[in-house]
């Protein structure tokens, strides 16, 4: 769909050169000689960009009546994006503008390419900020019924919640490292909802997703014929979250070949877009996370020293489950009544039994595991108390869980499972594992079975 672009101007000869200039780059023109006209016209169409004259009164030219309907316009609509058209050499008013919403401005008379691409952008910023704003309110959704609350007091994780209490108060660059489903996806959400940028946008970018093809271009976004197929410009996820965190998870998985360009984009605060020719400030925190060992990505050099400089002023690890077991029944009672109000059953009860086991199981895709297995239970079991067949531990790994292909993990479960199984006989846990009871016994010590 073309986008829609408003241009409100007493100049006949202006408007008719700009919608020449727009329609032929696909825009949907609408003109207005008389800015009365603007709230019937956004009544009517949702615009996508408004440029507008700063002075329609004839022999006027102090702005400031293009000031009032700037204002009027975004009362009407907080998110529209607004392009003032000022007299050649009038840079303090267009400053005035800009500090009072206004998106750009562009000078009389107008070169039409520089014309067509400050709308262009105007176009994405538009789009970006509406995607924003979607995203801000499924964030806040999901919080709000997936309980971003983060659940245990154990020491480990008050140590993790103590160091989060202090980064959020700064600015500084976090970086999140763990296992999978531990947690570093909500912690991030964390810091940002309790620093001062809260009320911008936090977004999360899985650096594994992006091909290396395209990463300058999500990162930086593009210009207009940047390269086949780009028929318009395109901000990036960086600019994207400006004013709010960025998020850049697995981040082992940036390409080596792009890491120089990022960490120059971070240094320097600035960026410039694929094809573009001039640099762009932009104001993020960021926060990055890894479940690899990146030290060990550094020695096989896949992953740049100075890039983790950049990125890790602080660094938070997040414990496994197994490292703090003391939290288990905490997160399944929180979990099961989560699920129990979720699923409109009764309330299911854990037997202290159970829930020794279940504490005692190495969850090797640690609390998404827990959750996981913990809704299944909920929705399956017959009634109350839940039973271990109600767990499924023996099938107990979730559909993220990349540790799962670690060896140690593997016989770990291994042992649990055939404990499980076998209903606490060892000899019989023994004998399905085909090991003797006394290497059974020096496993279970190691892995604090
Ligand atoms: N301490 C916690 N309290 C409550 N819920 C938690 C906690 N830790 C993790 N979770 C929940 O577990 C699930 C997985 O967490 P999250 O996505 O943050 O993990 P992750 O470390 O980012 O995983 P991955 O490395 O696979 O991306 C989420 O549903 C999250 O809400």
């Amino acid at each position: 769909m073309s986008p829609n672009v408003l241009i409100v101007d007493d100049n006949r000869d202006i408007l008719a050169a700009a919608r020449i200039a727009l329609a032929q780059t696909g825009f949907s023109v609408t003109t207005g000689s008389d800015p009365e006209q603007i709230p019937a016209l956004m009544a009517k169409t949702d615009f996508q960009v408004i440029l507008l004259d700063m002075n329609f009164t004839r022999g006027v030219v102090h702005g400031e009546e293009g000031l009032t309907w700037l204002q009027k316009i975004r009362e009407n609509d907080p998110a529209a994006v607004v392009i003032l058209i000022t007299a050649y050499g009038d840079v303090e008013l267009a400053v005035r503008a800009m500090q009072n919403g206004a998106y750009d401005f562009i000078q009389k008379p107008w070169d039409n390419e520089k014309l067509v691409s400050t709308v262009s952008m105007a176009v994405e910023l538009g789009r970006s900020k509406r995607e924003v704003s979607l995203l801000k309110r499924q964030n806040q959704f999901l919080s709000e019924c997936n309980g971003t609350q983060v659940i245990g007091s154990g020491p480990a994780m008050r140590k993790v919640l103590d160091l989060v209490e202090k980064v959020s108060r700064t600015d500084a660059n976090v970086l999140i490292t763990g296992e999978n489903g531990t947690g570093k996806d909500l912690i991030a959400r964390l810091i940002h909802d309790s620093s001062e940028r809260s009320d911008a946008p936090f977004l999360p970018v899985d650096m594994g997703a992006i091909p290396e093809s395209l990463f300058e271009s999500e990162m930086f976004g593009y210009e207009r014929g940047a390269f086949t197929g780009a028929d318009k410009s395109r901000i990036g996820r960086i600019e994207a979250a400006s004013g709010g965190t960025l998020f850049l998870d697995e981040i082992g998985n940036i390409p080596l070949a792009q890491q120089p360009k990022l960490l120059r984009v971070l240094e320097t605060r600035e960026l410039v877009s694929l094809g573009g020719v001039s640099r762009r400030a932009f104001d993020i925190r960021l926060i990055c996370a890894t479940n690899s060992d990146i030290q060990k990505l550094i020695e096989d050099n896949r992953f740049r020293q100075d890039l983790l400089y950049r990125i890790n002023t602080v660094e938070i690890p997040l414990p496994s489950l197994r490292e703090r077991k003391e939290d288990i029944p905490e997160l399944l009672d929180h979990f099961l009544q989560f699920f129990c109000r979720k699923y409109k059953r009764p309330d299911l009860k854990i037997t202290p039994s159970l829930m020794e086991r279940l504490t005692e199981f190495p969850w090797p895709g640690n609390v998404r595991e827990l959750k996981h297995l913990v809704e299944r239970a909920v929705i399956l079991a017959a009634g109350s108390p839940l039973k271990a067949e109600d767990f499924s531990l023996r099938s107990g790994v979730s559909e993220k869980n990349i540790s799962n292909f670690n060896l140690e993990n593997r016989e770990m479960s291994g042992i649990a499972e055939a404990i499980d199984a076998s209903e606490g006989n060892l000899s019989r846990a023994a004998e399905l594992l085909g090991i003797s009871r006394a290497t059974l016994y020096r496993k279970m010590e190691k892995y604090g079975l």
